[in-house]
């Protein structure tokens, strides 16, 4: 059986997660925990993986005092920047046999938006993200988008290509975030759960890429997956994205 704990266990999903692995016939669930909590209570002894869904502001002072407890992390936090990613990856590197893995989305339907935008986005002038999510989402835009739009700017700069096109002037925020060049809009709705559509444009054509979670049980199977991984001793190191356990 692997032991899982979860860290933000009272939370949308932590409690999502606490169920899932109750459910799971190769899990059980070690400790369940929350804000004001010692996360000292999560060692090696009771956990073979750590599952965090929690606040951006506390992910990262989390992540690294679970690394040093000295137990495996699956995250999927969001608020991830490089300086924070690059600080995991220093504490990794003092314990190479451990691995942190970080998610910005668990549903394999936006891991596939994502996965296809990347081949799709050399083929268009334009591109832009449109994110919607439910009103008490405390960050914008969402983890998905950035990556989303992070792996659009990658895949047209080695394609060579220049920017997209924009004769804006002014737009007093109209225009929305952007990231790498990717302009990206969050859209914060009662009703909604987890939404992105990719918008790709040339000449005369548009293609459009949508994934919804409804749900949030979308997240499950790729928590366990991603859990299930992590257990093992395979991925060492950080490791972000469910691409990489999925046979793209
Ligand atoms: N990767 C994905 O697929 C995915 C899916 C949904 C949500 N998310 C992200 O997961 C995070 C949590 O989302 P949510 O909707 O569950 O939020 P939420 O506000 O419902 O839950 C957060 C929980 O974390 C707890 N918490 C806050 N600070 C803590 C700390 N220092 N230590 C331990 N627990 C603490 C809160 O008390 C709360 O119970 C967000 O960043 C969200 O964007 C990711
Ligand atoms: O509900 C949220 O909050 C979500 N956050 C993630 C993000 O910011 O991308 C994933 C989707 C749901």
């Amino acid at each position: 059986m692997i032991r899982v704990s979860v860290v933000g266990a009272h939370g949308r999903m932590g409690s999502h997660v606490v169920q899932a692995v109750k459910n799971a016939p190769d899990m059980e669930l070690a400790l369940a925990l929350d804000a004001g909590d010692d996360l000292a209570q999560i060692t090696p002894e009771n956990t073979d993986v750590a599952v965090e869904f929690t606040v951006p502001s506390a992910a990262l002072d989390n992540v690294l005092a679970l690394v040093k407890q000295g137990v495996n992390v699956v995250v999927g936090t969001t608020g991830w920047t490089e300086d924070k990613l690059n600080q995991v990856s220093a504490a990794l590197t003092e314990r190479p046999a451990q691995g942190v893995f970080i998610a910005p989305n668990f549903a394999i339907s936006a891991v596939l938006a994502d996965y296809f935008a990347k081949i799709a986005a050399p083929y268009f002038e334009s591109a832009e993200v449109v994110e919607l999510h439910h009103p008490d989402k405390v960050d914008a835009p969402s983890g998905t988008a950035i990556h989303t739009a992070q792996a659009i700017a990658a895949a047209r700069e080695a394609a060579g290509m220049g920017l997209v096109p924009d004769a804006t002037q002014s737009d007093n925020g109209s225009r929305g975030g952007v990231v790498d060049g990717i302009h990206i809009h969050a859209v914060r709705l009662r009703g909604l759960n987890a939404h992105e559509e990719v918008l790709f444009g040339n000449a005369g054509e548009q293609l459009v890429l949508r994934a919804d979670s409804f749900d949030r049980s979308s997240f499950m199977p790729g928590v366990l997956l991603a859990v299930r991984k992590m257990a093992g001793d395979t991925y060492q190191g950080l490791t972000v994205g469910l691409d990489n356990f999925l046979d793209l």
